[in-house]
């Protein structure tokens, strides 16, 4: 696929360790263009997909325009509704693809009337009818987890959540909690500390562990946000190529950080606590 290294899930499916979102940054129904750049110039090759960001047809025609071979690209969708079956086959049609690569229920409050049980039935059965390789979660805290859990003849292959110094208090024990069950951290918001809330306890140790290791700041929050989910999936953006290639040289020009450094930001991360999305992940 790219020169990125691979996660690999508790399925066996191979992960770049790097996605590029399409729901932020970016944001707009017209993503074509920008998703070409990142393919083709930046090589991000995991395209981070949601029903919610409107716009998978655009993405679709970015692959389909490219011409990118199906093995060449690495799709991740989420579940917009109540209904994972309507939505991934709604989500296959606008991407253009007879499969996705992975397949994740957006949040926990979307299918809570029908049950986070019988919705993950539901995922169970688009696996092993072949419409995505993999499934997963987003959102979920570790009661949506166990509930699950109780019925899942699958185990989770990803949670992707928020995760950043500045959520760490809460995120801390979900983190640890996947880990223990096999359910590897997709990160998304990784660089909210620069880009959301600058100013605060964080930057002075990034910027510090930054110098040390010849990086910029946001390699090191790229790196900090793998390192701290146990070797997990980072999702982030960027419109201009410049940090798409500075982002993917994170992880394959960046030392790891120490374990000091790790713990030296997730200390001055804990000063302070601001989520950006998905309030109910505090409640
Ligand atoms: N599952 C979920 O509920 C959610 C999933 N996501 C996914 O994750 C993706 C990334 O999320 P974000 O929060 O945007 O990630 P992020 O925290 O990495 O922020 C990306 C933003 O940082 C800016 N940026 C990039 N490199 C920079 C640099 N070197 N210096 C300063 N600013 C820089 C970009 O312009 C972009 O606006 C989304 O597009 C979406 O696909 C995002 C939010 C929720
Ligand atoms: O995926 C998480 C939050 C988010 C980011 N962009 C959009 C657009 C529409 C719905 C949700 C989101």
């Amino acid at each position: 696929m790219s020169g990125l290294s691979t996660v690999k899930l508790n399925d066996g499916l191979e992960v770049p360790v790097l996605g590029y979102g399409t729901g932020t940054a970016l944001y707009q129904k017209e993503a074509k263009d920008s998703v070409k750049m990142a393919y083709s110039e930046a090589k991000m090759h995991h395209i981070d997909c949601a029903e919610m960001y409107q716009n998978e047809e655009s993405v679709g025609l970015a692959l389909k325009e490219m011409k990118v071979k199906r093995e060449d690209v690495f799709i991740t969708t989420k579940c917009g509704t109540a209904d994972p079956r309507k939505s991934l086959e709604k989500s296959l049609k606008l991407l253009g693809v007879d499969q996705v690569d992975l397949y994740l229920i957006h949040s926990p409050l979307l299918v809570k009337d029908t049950g986070l049980g019988k919705a993950w039935q539901t995922m169970e059965e688009l696996q092993k009818e072949g419409k995505t390789k993999s499934i997963g979660v987003s959102n979920y805290r570790i009661e949506d987890l166990e509930e699950t859990l109780k019925i899942a003849k699958v185990v989770p292959s990803a949670n992707q959540i928020e995760v950043h110094p500045y959520v760490l208090d809460k995120a801390e024990s979900l983190i640890d909690f996947c880990h223990s069950k096999g359910i590897h951290i997709e990160s998304y918001g990784p660089l909210s500390s620069i880009v959301r809330h600058p100013g605060g306890p964080v930057d002075p140790v990034v910027k510090k562990i930054a110098q040390e290791l010849g990086a910029t700041d946001g390699q090191v929050l790229l790196k900090w946000a793998h390192q701290i989910t146990h070797g997990g999936i980072v999702v982030t953006t960027s419109s201009k190529v410049e940090r798409l290639v500075e982002q993917i040289k994170s992880f394959t020009d960046i030392k790891d950080l120490s374990k000091e450094q790790v713990n030296a930001i997730a200390e001055a991360g804990k000063k302070e606590h601001h989520r950006v999305f998905m309030p109910h992940m505090d409640q």
